[in-house]
């Protein structure tokens, strides 16, 4: 028996991967993309729909990233507005635990769960840095390295509350008049929250809602492996992904876990074709539409760490190197480049090698997983990196929004299901009966 994909659909929306310019492309914030994205996923057979948190606009040299979409409505509300338009497809939300308190953040999941009858994902986030935590007035709030102390705790915090009410604690006994048998109580104490009272909500329909862990560090490794249900990864690629899921997956075993208690989603995009000389000539053009000369330019500074906005995007590298010591010019986003000298070396060799200009090298080194061909190649590719234990699914972030799932899930959905490893319908009802059959 193959092993079975599971799939999510990322809306898109807040950074240079979305082609905001393309004609198609619609509103980033109406309830009408929200809900045409979701039920496109519903409508394929999707897992789960995932949304992002972005808590500041990201900054690049002191300016809002104007390569960045502004504008992201709050998850929780987005969600629960789509769990009365869908009734199959689990909703995943993204909130920081750095920035939240357990009790909150407890109830806003476990109300999605309730209103959605148990499709509810809470995808547990350290967030990237201090300057995200500006707008809470706690700019200096945790160095990175205690981000996870707190985030287990939290977490830890967050299930006792779940589990707090008895599964048989509402009678809702009209004849007698009893109503609660027993409300659910907690007291947690420990080195981050002291905490104790009455949860308000009564046992979800997952009793658990799933937990989505999206941080890349061992620390992070460390506590998907302990606690998560499903790690959202940047590592998409073939090698990159079987090596990072043998890593993941070997560390389970340790908190008395199974391989299958954990599922790894990488992110991915496509892009389709009819043939598939013209999904490449589509790509290449996608690509160009993302990374513009002026995104070029902003994504080579975050590497060297200079103001180099007198350069010509098609133009060859600076002569000048990095800077070593400079702070980085970008705020608010993810750094992927900690060690920028390095990095800068390896895109100047790249460079030369190829023989690449500012613009084709940021193109050739920040193109994550993609999926080109036709709707059948596609298909058969993605399958071959499931079974290959490269991933177990993918989150798949298409880069028009509203309507860019469409095609996945009309015309590689289909392949997918000829070859027997993805539902042809749902057969549960929650979102853990999806992930896990139970
Ligand atoms: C694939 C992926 C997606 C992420 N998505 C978000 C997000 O939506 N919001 C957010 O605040 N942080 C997000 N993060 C940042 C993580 O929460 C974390 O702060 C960051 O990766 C640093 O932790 P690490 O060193 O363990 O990777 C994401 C990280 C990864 C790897």
């Amino acid at each position: 028996m193959p092993k079975q994909i599971k799939l999510a659909a990322h809306f898109p929306g807040v950074n240079n991967t979305t082609v905001w310019s393309d004609p198609r492309s619609g509103s980033q914030i109406d309830f009408a993309s929200f809900e045409h994205m979701a039920r496109t996923a519903e409508r394929g057979k999707f897992d789960f729909i995932f949304l992002a948190e972005g808590l500041r606009l990201r900054e690049h040299a002191g300016k809002i990233l104007d390569s960045d979409v502004v504008g992201r409505p709050n998850t929780t509300t987005v969600l629960a507005a789509l769990s009365a338009v869908t009734s199959r497809l689990g909703l995943a939300g993204t909130l920081s635990s750095t920035f939240n308190e357990p009790y909150e953040v407890a109830r806003q999941v476990s109300t999605l769960d309730h209103l959605s009858g148990g499709r509810a994902a809470w995808n547990v986030v350290t967030s990237p840095d201090a300057f995200t935590g500006q707008n809470f007035r706690r700019g200096g709030f945790l160095k990175r390295e205690d981000r996870y102390q707190r985030a287990e705790e939290f977490l830890t915090t967050v299930r006792e509350l779940w589990d707090s009410w008895a599964p048989d604690a509402l009678v809702g006994d009209k004849q007698q008049g009893v109503f609660v048998r027993e409300v659910g109580r907690f007291v947690h104490s420990g080195p981050q929250f002291d905490i104790e009272g009455e949860f308000t909500l009564p046992r979800t329909p997952q009793g658990q809602p799933i937990v989505i862990q999206a941080g890349d560090s061992d620390e992070g490794r460390e506590f998907a492996a302990k606690s998560a249900d499903v790690i959202f990864s940047r590592h998409g690629t073939l090698e990159d992904g079987q090596a990072f899921f043998t890593d993941v997956k070997r560390r389970l075993a340790a908190y008395g876990r199974s391989h299958e208690d954990l599922l790894i989603m990488p992110a991915a995009t496509f892009v389709l074709g009819d043939t598939e000389e013209e999904a490449h000539e589509y790509a290449r053009e996608i690509r160009y539409q993302q990374v513009r000369p002026a995104t070029a330019i902003q994504f080579l500074e975050q590497v060297w760490r200079r103001d180099l906005s007198e350069y010509d995007a098609d133009g060859p590298l600076p002569e000048v190197d990095p800077d070593p010591d400079a702070e980085p010019l970008t705020w608010g986003r993810v750094q992927l480049h900690q060690d920028n000298v390095e990095t800068a070396r390896k895109w100047r060799a790249l460079a030369e090698e190829k023989k690449l200009s500012i613009r084709e090298l940021v193109i050739e080194a920040t193109t994550r997983q993609q999926f080109i061909g036709t709707p059948q190649q596609v298909a058969h590719t993605v399958n071959d990196y499931v079974q290959s234990d490269a991933s177990d699914g993918f989150v798949l972030v298409p880069h028009l929004t509203p309507g860019g799932l469409d095609e996945f899930a009309d015309k590689v959905v289909p392949h997918l299901q000829e070859l027997g490893v993805f539902r042809t319908d749902y057969t549960g009802s929650t979102l853990r009966e999806h992930l896990f059959s139970r």
